[in-house]
């Protein structure tokens, strides 16, 4: 470990700022889920969790959170935004039990005179009357400097007389934020560099934007100049185009800076999936660390070099993260991409029908359609001509849906050479056909898992008569599985993929009785 390495302080703000992305709202018992989550399992240090006086659902959750952070002993780790109020701030923290005021000061002399319409001295007399309220209340205080980057740049004299007339006072924290992400690693060094260097005694947290796409380069380039702390969110929610992504900053500390960090990297994915179910924005499949596509190989090439000694392995593996590495199947697949899957899958095929089975795989990926790991069995079954995944046929299926009317669905299936007619009604048509399948399955001790995504997409550039395509994601319990189906009415695309994973399903049942 090089003699700079340094216990860095991860201060996750996902429920405040995170929560001032556009169109996200948590409610309480998701406020109290993700604090739980990040200060239990990805054991991050310190969390902000609500801006003081917003509203009574934010003080339910707040009052929630610190009850809990009381009893496990973290109630010193749970932290909220404060206005300059004198004491109007202070008492809704009290009246939520928190510990920690994070008290947002002017950090540029524009912001002071625009904004507040204050001289520096009226201004910092306010701050120190505030934290004088906070301290007598038994606060522990942090103290913002909001739009501290253009205030270093444009006002660095009003920058360093509030530093001057604050630095007696009893601030555990002064957290200098980038609030616009408007700067460049090299700024961000210098002027940490020289406020470190100008008050050695003093911690600094550093708060970026990621507005440039640099918050993560510019969150390196002040832990180099000194920092001991840096805010960041799950999924890089935040204000505008978000603050710092957890992960990749804790990638990045640990592997690129030899950093001491205390999160546990085993549960970012996990996190993130929780936050992109609460908050409604999905993770862009490629986003490092957390994507569902960011330890998929494509390229035939990939695969062939990982069989042949990890040539493609780097210390990003997915295992870190409770992740595995998968093998896309398209037109660029190669033989080494199959055996991959056909391993996970635990087939066996001969050379030949590999040979075979990767020509279907190529032609169907050049017809722009995507093929899922489950897709496998049903190609191969096609191509070699195989009946073993046929446990359930559907032989007819017909459905009636109006505007106002909830629709019906009468079907014909084969169920291991036994045929069943019935009917079923739901709120649309796939609703129906669920209705109507479970009443068939359950003769047959089987029980349709739960629905986690259900996706519809159509060519691009497709017309209304194109064909589509339907990918569900079933929650099979213990993993996510992916089938999908293809067919001109979308219905029927998702019943298509609907049965596909039956198929699977009691193919594994009768598998498991033989054994
Ligand atoms: C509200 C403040 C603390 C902020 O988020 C920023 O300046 O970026």
């Amino acid at each position: 470990m090089p003699t700079n390495s340094r216990h860095i302080q991860l201060m996750d703000t996902t429920l405040r700022d995170g929560e001032q992305t556009q169109g996200v709202a948590f409610t309480p018992m998701e406020k109290v889920s993700i604090a739980k989550a990040l200060l239990q399992f990805l054991r991050v240090d310190r969390i902000e969790v609500a801006s003081a006086r917003v509203s009574e659902g934010e003080k339910e959750a707040v009052s929630l959170i610190n009850q809990w952070a009381g009893q496990e002993g973290f109630a010193e780790r749970v932290e909220v935004l404060g206005f300059v109020d004198h004491t109007r701030s202070v008492d809704w923290i009290k009246s939520t039990g928190g510990k920690v005021i994070n008290l947002l000061a002017k950090g540029s002399e524009k912001h002071c005179r625009e904004q507040l319409g204050k001289t520096l001295e009226q201004h910092s007399a306010d701050v120190l009357q505030t934290i004088g309220y906070a301290h007598e209340q038994g606060l522990k205080i942090n103290v913002y400097l909001e739009d501290w980057s253009n205030g270093y740049k444009d006002s660095r004299d009003y920058v360093y007389g509030l530093m001057e007339r604050l630095q007696p006072a009893p601030i555990s924290h002064f957290m200098l934020p980038d609030t616009l992400g408007v700067m460049a690693p090299e700024e961000v060094y210098a002027s940490f560099n020289d406020m470190c260097q100008r008050y050695p005694t003093l911690q600094f947290d550093f708060h970026p934007h990621n507005d440039y796409g640099l918050a993560t380069a510019n969150v390196m380039a002040a832990v180099r100049a000194g920092v001991s702390a840096v805010h960041c969110t799950v999924n890089c929610l935040g204000e505008r185009a978000g603050n710092a992504s957890i992960a990749e900053v804790a990638v990045v500390l640990r592997d690129k800076m030899a950093m001491q960090l205390s999160v546990d990297e085993s549960h970012l994915v996990r996190i993130s999936e929780m936050v992109e179910n609460f908050s409604g924005k999905r993770v862009a499949a490629n986003a490092p660390i957390v994507g569902a596509d960011v330890f998929t190989q494509t390229a035939g090439i990939h695969a062939d070099g990982d069989q042949k000694g990890g040539l493609y392995k780097t210390k990003l593996g997915p295992e870190r993260f409770s992740r595995i590495r998968s093998y896309a199947l398209g037109k660029m697949s190669g033989k080494a991409s199959l055996k991959k899957n056909l391993e996970q899958l635990e087939l066996d095929l001969s050379e030949e029908d590999q040979k075979k089975v990767l020509a279907r795989i190529v032609s169907i990926g050049d017809s722009k359609q995507t093929i899922t790991t489950d897709d496998l069995p049903f190609i191969i079954a096609d191509v070699l001509e195989s009946k073993s995944y046929q446990h359930i046929k559907l032989l007819a299926c017909s459905i009636n849906s109006g505007l106002d009317l909830p629709s019906t669905v009468s079907i014909r299936v084969d169920v291991k050479g036994e045929k069943h007619q019935t009917t079923g009604a739901g709120s649309g048509g796939f609703d129906a056909f669920i209705d109507a399948i479970g009443k068939v399955l359950q003769h047959y001790n089987y029980i349709l898992p739960t629905l986690a995504d259900y996706e519809i997409r159509i060519p691009k550039g497709g017309h209304t008569s194109a064909l589509t395509e339907c990918v569900i994601t079933w929650d099979c319990g213990n993993e996510l599985r992916k089938t999908r189906g293809v067919h001109v009415n979308q219905v029927f695309a998702g019943i298509l993929a609907t049965i596909k994973l039956i198929n699977i399903q009691l193919h594994e049942m009768a598998n498991s009785l033989q054994a």
